[in-house]
């Protein structure tokens, strides 16, 4: 059993790794500003692992409540999930971004050096390869073209790591470039909780479908793809959760730097996408075509080979599950967590 630091833990995807790291058996311990996630998000992962979570309202960026933390706890692993990830947001604001994923990444491995703990799995994204790429997408494809300075401050990012673990041989450190993260854990007790508007196609449909949205407008039905509506390769946020638990165990004992790719292999459609919501709901979702945006690709899909051969994982969930967990956490939580509550309990 290992203590985890999981930064950015209270969000989307690092609740449902929590659950899965609590349920093998880790300890875990969460830091995260809560700029864009609720208290009481920590609550509900208790009520599914039955454990408590010990977190702590802080800035990454804040060495010294860095340097508190380490020095409180005997800790053996860090995700680092917290950073800001809304690609529009990054074009307008691009210091900011800097700011939270660069600057926020540079303090968190320094105060991990000083405090001896080298051993970190970094949240990337597959938007890295860039606009022209072509799929499946494999580890070794070019990087060069990225088109957001959110995208940017990843690939920053990826490359500071490798810097590092080039430094300095003690250290173990895993990349994972997710595809599109999707869904929610069975129970509808967590799941994706946007602020204001959101900018994906899950939590739009499922707030269209819960009536919280009149339509879902699909951007663009002229690309070259099999019906004209962009693809992407949706993942299961569990399967996800899981892969990093995998790359985790894998690096113990492994120095260096490595990078995977996590996502299934397939791609499905807007369409594809909107019909399996329609299926699950017994009842059609309504929809029109608008003009494509601005920046959006025809198709992208991951080679996940990489990721099965060498961490034995795979993603297992389809997208029926990944649509009949979203709409069971929307239909149980139709505000998401309402109100961005304290916990009833807080451990800070
Ligand atoms: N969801 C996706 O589609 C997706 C895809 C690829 C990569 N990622 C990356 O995965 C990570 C987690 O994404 P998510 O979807 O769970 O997002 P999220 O916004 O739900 O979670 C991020 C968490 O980090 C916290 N945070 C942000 N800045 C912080 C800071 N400076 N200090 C401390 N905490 C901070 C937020 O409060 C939030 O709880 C992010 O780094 C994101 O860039 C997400
Ligand atoms: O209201 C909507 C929203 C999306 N789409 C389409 O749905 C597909 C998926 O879009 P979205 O869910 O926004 O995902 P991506 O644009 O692929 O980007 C997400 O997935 C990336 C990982 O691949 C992350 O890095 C980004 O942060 C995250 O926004 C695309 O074809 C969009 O054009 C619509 O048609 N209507």
């Amino acid at each position: 059993m290992a203590t985890v630091l999981v930064t950015g833990g209270a969000g989307y995807i690092g609740t449902h790794l929590l659950v899965v790291l609590q349920q093998a058996g880790h300890h875990v311990l969460v830091l995260d500003n809560f700029s864009n996630a609720a208290e009481v998000a920590l609550d509900r992962v208790t009520a599914i692992t039955g454990q408590p979570v010990t977190a702590w309202r802080a800035d990454v960026r804040d060495r010294r409540m860095l340097r508190d933390l380490f020095g409180k706890h005997t800790v053996d692993h860090v995700i680092h999930l917290a950073g800001l990830k809304a690609v529009g947001e990054s074009v307008t604001t691009p210091l900011t971004y800097i700011d939270n994923n660069v600057g926020g990444s540079v303090a968190l491995l320094e105060e991990m050096a000083r405090a001896g703990v080298r051993s970190l799995v970094f949240s990337s994204t597959a938007t890295v390869y860039g606009e022209a790429v072509a799929s499946p997408v494999g580890e070794c494809a070019p990087t060069g073209g990225v088109t957001s300075p959110y995208a940017r401050s990843k690939l920053m990012v990826e490359d500071v790591l490798a810097d590092v673990a080039a430094a300095d041989p003690r250290w173990q450190i895993a990349v994972l470039r997710y595809f599109n993260p999707v869904g929610a854990h069975p129970s509808g007790c967590i799941g994706e909780d946007p602020l204001g508007t959101p900018n994906n196609l899950m939590p739009i449909l499922s707030q269209v479908a819960v009536g919280r949205r009149s339509s879902l407008a699909i951007y663009g039905n002229d690309y070259p793809t099999r019906d004209g509506t962009g693809v992407r390769d949706y993942l299961h946020v569990m399967d996800l959760a899981e892969g990093h638990l995998r790359a985790m165990e894998h690096m113990t004992g492994r120095p260096g730097w490595r990078v995977w790719n996590l996502g299934t292999g397939r791609g499905a459609s807007v369409l594809e996408v909107l019909r399996e919501y329609e299926a699950v709901l017994g009842r059609s979702i309504p929809h029109r075509f608008v003009a494509r945006r601005p920046g959006d690709i025809a198709e992208y899909y991951a080679d996940p080979g990489k990721a099965q051969r060498e961490l034995g994982w795979q993603a297992t969930r389809t997208l029926t599950d990944m649509v009949r967990d979203a709409w069971q956490w929307q239909a149980r939580n139709p505000h998401g967590y309402s109100t961005r509550q304290k916990r009833l309990e807080a451990s800070f």
